[in-house]
């Protein structure tokens, strides 16, 4: 049985994959060891089997000792241990949820559904190193890979709506403290049917001007919206726009790149990212054949239909979120000719877009 070290278990992605991998029954298949960078000596949890005490995420030799080490702990930790240990002669795989080391040449972006291929093209060639995408570059390709796979894509503008989850729980506590505030501070108004709109307008302005909490997010994100995710770029790029060419790039594995760009904002959903996105095809296909190839993608594609009332309930964060269906509607041709349609694909972040890959991919190096 494959020793399998854990560490950033208990944060907020490794909890969610600490679920998945209960459901899925992963953990019967393995020796699980936890490591952690805070507690190291107090008991490991236990997900279905006993697992000793935590060890020292920091300690090379005990991290050495393991085949396989899943990390949902950081960049900063990446940063810091992942080096040493290659250093250190360990020749196990690295599966990580941090940014760190997925554009380094000796390293694999991990979506399988997507690039069953490009992980088993390298895992022939001994790649020791399978690094979860970003949520959103991940979303997209679960939404409309079939469309790349079949190399129907000339270009994709992206423009996003992403969940406050995509910057850890803090900020997840912080939208729902913001939203708190705006809704104490015109509580009685709103209690009073009479009272005038425009006074709770111009309280709730007020309020989120001045008093909602915006230590983590840098900006009020409860009634409002953040038009920037990462750090700035010379070339007047986020971050997170520039991932989104470089990294779906590198997941499809493509020999000419394919232009992905757009904007990235943050809105105040809990764990749904969603895309608008605009497609330019290289060739103009009937919209159900367009449908058909989207469906093909992968199992998890939940198609929904270019109407109003299906779209306001199936295709929203309340309907996605905890779900593992990537939902992707609003396909039409766009006025700019028969090759542009339009898509919006919504999936839950935490899931597709961080741990489900990383638990994946523990299965393929199970599985060979
Ligand atoms: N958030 C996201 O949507 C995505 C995140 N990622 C990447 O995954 C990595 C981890 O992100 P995320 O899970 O959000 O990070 P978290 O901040 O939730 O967790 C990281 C670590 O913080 C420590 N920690 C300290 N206090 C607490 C606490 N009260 N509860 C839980 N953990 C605590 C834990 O380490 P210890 O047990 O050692 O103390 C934990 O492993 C990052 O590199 C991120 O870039 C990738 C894709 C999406
Ligand atoms: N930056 C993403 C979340 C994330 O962690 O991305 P990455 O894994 O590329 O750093 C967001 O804020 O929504």
């Amino acid at each position: 049985m494959k020793r399998v070290g854990l560490v950033g278990w208990r944060g907020m992605v490794g909890s969610v994959l600490m679920q998945r991998m209960q459901e899925e029954k992963d953990f019967d298949l393995i020796e699980p060891v936890f490591f952690t960078t805070s507690q190291a000596g107090a008991a490991a949890p236990n997900f279905g089997k006993a697992a000793g005490t935590l060890r020292d995420a920091t300690s090379i030799d005990e991290l050495k000792a393991m085949d396989v080490i899943i990390s949902c702990q950081g960049g900063d930790y990446t940063t810091e241990v992942f080096p040493k240990l290659r250093a250190a002669g360990w020749t196990g795989y690295w599966i990580d949820a941090a940014s760190t080391l997925r554009m380094e040449d000796d390293a694999v972006i991990i979506l399988d559904p997507v690039n069953d291929d490009v992980i088993q093209n390298a895992l022939t060639k001994g790649v020791k190193n399978y690094i979860g995408g970003n949520c959103t570059n991940s979303i997209l390709l679960m939404g409309v890979g079939g469309l790349f796979k079949q190399g129907l894509v000339e270009w994709v503008s992206s423009m996003t709506y992403q969940a406050a989850s995509g910057g850890g729980a803090n900020h997840m506590r912080e939208l729902l403290k913001g939203m708190g505030v705006v809704y104490g501070a015109v509580a009685d108004e709103l209690a009073t049917p009479s009272s005038a709109i425009l006074d709770i307008d111009r309280k709730v302005a007020q309020t989120i001007r001045s008093d909602v909490p915006t230590e983590y997010f840098g900006a009020p994100l409860a009634g409002g919206l953040i038009p920037w995710i990462d750090k700035q770029l010379d070339n007047g790029q986020s971050k997170e726009e520039w991932k989104g060419q470089a990294e779906v790039n590198k997941i499809l594995g493509t020999e000419q790149t394919i232009p992905v760009d757009g904007l990235c904002v943050r809105i105040g959903a809990m764990r749904c990212h969603s895309l608008a996105l605009t497609l330019k095809l290289k060739k103009d296909l009937p919209l159900a054949e367009i449908e058909a190839i989207i469906k093909s993608g992968n199992p998890w594609v939940k198609w929904v239909p270019n109407d109003r009332e299906i779209s306001v309930k199936e295709l929203t964060p309340a309907a996605i979120t905890g779900g593992l269906e990537v939902g992707v509607g609003r396909v039409r041709k766009l006025n700019m000719g028969p090759e542009y349609i339009s898509a919006f694909v919504i999936g839950d972040q935490l899931l597709w877009g961080a741990a489900e890959p990383l638990r994946r991919m523990l299965r393929i190096l199970l599985d060979k």
